[in-house]
């Protein structure tokens, strides 16, 4: 895509992102801030222009979409710097939890096109979900090139409602980190039933690997598929009646996303 990125913050999930911007046949021009050198270092070999700070810009050097992937709690001071380091047009992507458009907005002065955006790690491998919400100032032509440039990462979906966000935030942007855990907690749980710790976390990680490509592959949907597994009075039968228990996995998911959920919030609140 003919495009100017640029990313500000280049950790855990901004380097994700930029997996998949760079996987793109015609992979857009990418320039990134990180302060961090460790982290700047790992981008030595990638067709990137890689600075520790925007004073480090080509004179005229202009973005046609600036790609906010730091920590929320540093949005009042780094973005400022922004405002006036971008073309006409340009739009401003924010990755962060929480942070509202609103706030963005008030943060880069004017009246700005503002995308949010809630990606998952799953990006770095063109596996993401990629939620995005636009505010007003947004044109259909924004909008696409936004799609277009996280289509690379994974599944695109449009949310018309911008407090759904911490909902989104809650389910997928942390969900991965839900199913890693899953993972280690079935490795665990077969430790203990006796198979040794390698074979069991090779089982475990290939269990759900499979499952959610089965899920995604077959026609008929989870209910049925975790019913096809469920003999009559065997084993899985007598696993799921501790897991969808009253007190089992489905009350625990609840009350976890709702956390996060109220996490987004606050984090929102206080910027
Ligand atoms: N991790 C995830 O799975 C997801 C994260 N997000 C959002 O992404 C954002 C980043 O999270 P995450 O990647 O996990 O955090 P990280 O801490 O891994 O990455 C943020 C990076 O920004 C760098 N940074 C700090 N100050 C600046 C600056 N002034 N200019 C440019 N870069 C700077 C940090 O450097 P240093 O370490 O030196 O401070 C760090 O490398 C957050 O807003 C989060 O809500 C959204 C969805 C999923
Ligand atoms: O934990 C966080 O706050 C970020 C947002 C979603 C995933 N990671």
């Amino acid at each position: 895509m003919d495009k100017n990125i640029l990313l500000v913050g280049c950790g855990n999930m901004g380097f994700a992102m930029l997996q998949g911007w760079l996987s793109l046949d015609d992979a857009p021009r990418v320039r990134v801030v990180e302060p961090a050198q460790g982290l700047r270092g790992r981008l030595a070999d990638l067709p990137v222009e890689v600075h520790a700070h925007p004073d480090e810009f080509p004179a005229g050097y202009e973005a046609d979409i600036v790609v906010f992937a730091i920590k929320p709690q540093l949005f009042a001071d780094v973005l400022p710097a922004y405002s006036s380091r971008v073309g006409e047009g340009a739009v401003f992507l924010s990755v962060a939890a929480g942070v509202t458009s609103e706030a963005i907005a008030a943060l880069l002065g004017g009246k700005p096109a503002i995308v949010r955006c809630m990606p998952n790690t799953p990006a770095a491998i063109g596996q993401g979900v990629m939620a995005v919400y636009a505010n007003a100032r947004v044109t259909p032509e924004q909008i696409d090139a936004a799609k277009v440039l996280l289509g690379s990462c994974g599944m695109v979906v449009e949310v018309e409602e911008e407090g759904l966000m911490d909902a989104v935030t809650a389910v997928s942007g942390s969900g991965p980190a839900y199913v890693f855990n899953f993972i280690e907690a079935l490795a665990r749980a077969g430790e203990k039933a006796g198979l040794p710790a390698d074979l069991s976390a090779r089982m475990a990680l290939k269990t759900v690997e499979g499952a959610a490509r089965l899920a995604t592959q077959a026609e008929d949907d989870p209910a049925t598929l975790r019913r096809k597994v469920t003999s009559p009075g065997g084993t899985t039968a007598a696993a799921l009646a501790v897991l969808m228990a009253d007190d089992g996995l489905s009350p625990l998911l609840e009350k976890a996303v709702g956390a996060a959920r109220d996490r987004s919030v606050e984090l929102g609140r206080t910027n």
